[in-house]
């Protein structure tokens, strides 16, 4: 299987009070084609900063990441980024106009992505009618505007109440379906990582350092709140995961 994704030893350190702090060490981590993969740990774990480096945002200073050549990559934060002055088709044009497109047709292929996330009914408004989850959608939009091979999301639904939440979780399930995107995404939360992950890498904090890899062994959709045997393995790998994060915590007072 090829990796879209191979992190080898990768470290990073970022200066804090005058020194160099380790904020990651030692991370190995392959994503293989198609995938879709939870990062998850405790705050201040170095989640962010590895999909960032993985983004090409940030620089490691030790190991290696490799990326296919010219890989596209599509980018969602947590907070909506979206550009308040452009209308919702142009936020999703705009990408595309950039890489060489005419105007005419990165509307036309902005329609048909405002069509597949939901929001075809708002092409001509501004972002500032929309609510959160919709923000959301045009968010999700413009990443895939540009046809990544490699999706990463930075707890894109963290800010989310939870039934827009679910409803968000079930549309990345649907546009991965489709499309066989490679997917990499931050998590806080155990649920949404067995929701959608196919592996779930657990980082442990103090230096941010990969602590297991999980692989999520259910049939999808997962969300089935009918079916016992789904249910019980859902509640088994959650109580394997409180338990890994209960074992990463530091005795109260002790220093970092
Ligand atoms: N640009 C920076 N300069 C200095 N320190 C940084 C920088 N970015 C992150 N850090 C530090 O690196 C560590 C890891 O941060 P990071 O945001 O990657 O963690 P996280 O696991 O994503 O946390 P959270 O779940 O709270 O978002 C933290 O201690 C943070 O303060």
């Amino acid at each position: 299987m090829t990796s879209v994704v191979d992190v080898r030893q990768l470290g990073k350190t970022f200066p804090h009070a005058g020194k160099n702090r380790q904020v990651l060490r030692d991370i190995d981590l392959q994503v293989a084609q198609g995938e879709i993969v939870a990062l998850l740990g405790p705050s201040g774990c170095g989640k962010s900063t590895l999909l960032r480096i993985i983004a090409g945002l940030e620089q490691h200073d030790s190991g290696e990441l490799r990326l296919p050549p010219a890989v596209k990559i599509g980018m969602v934060f947590q907070s909506y980024s979206v550009f308040p002055w452009l209308s919702v088709e142009d936020n999703v044009a705009f990408g595309l106009t950039l890489q060489g497109a005419t105007k005419k047709a990165a509307r036309q292929a902005a329609r048909e992505l405002l069509e597949k996330v939901g929001l075809a009914g708002q092409a001509k408004a501004w972002t500032s009618v929309l609510s959160g989850g919709m923000k959301q959608r045009l968010a999700i939009a413009r990443a895939l505007a540009v046809r990544p091979q490699l999706l990463l999301m930075d707890e894109p639904f963290g800010a989310l109440d939870a039934f827009t939440r679910f409803e968000m979780q079930q549309l990345l399930l649907r546009l991965w379906q489709e499309s066989g995107k490679t997917v990499v995404f931050v998590t806080h939360d155990i649920d949404e990582a067995i929701l959608l992950a196919d592996r779930i890498v657990v980082l442990s904090p103090n230096p941010g350092s990969v602590n297991s890899i999980i692989p999520v062994d259910l049939p999808r959709p997962r969300h089935d709140l009918t079916d016992p045997t789904l249910l019980q393995r859902q509640a088994a790998l959650r109580s394997h995961l409180y338990q890994l994060f209960f074992s990463m915590q530091r005795p109260v007072g002790a220093s970092h």
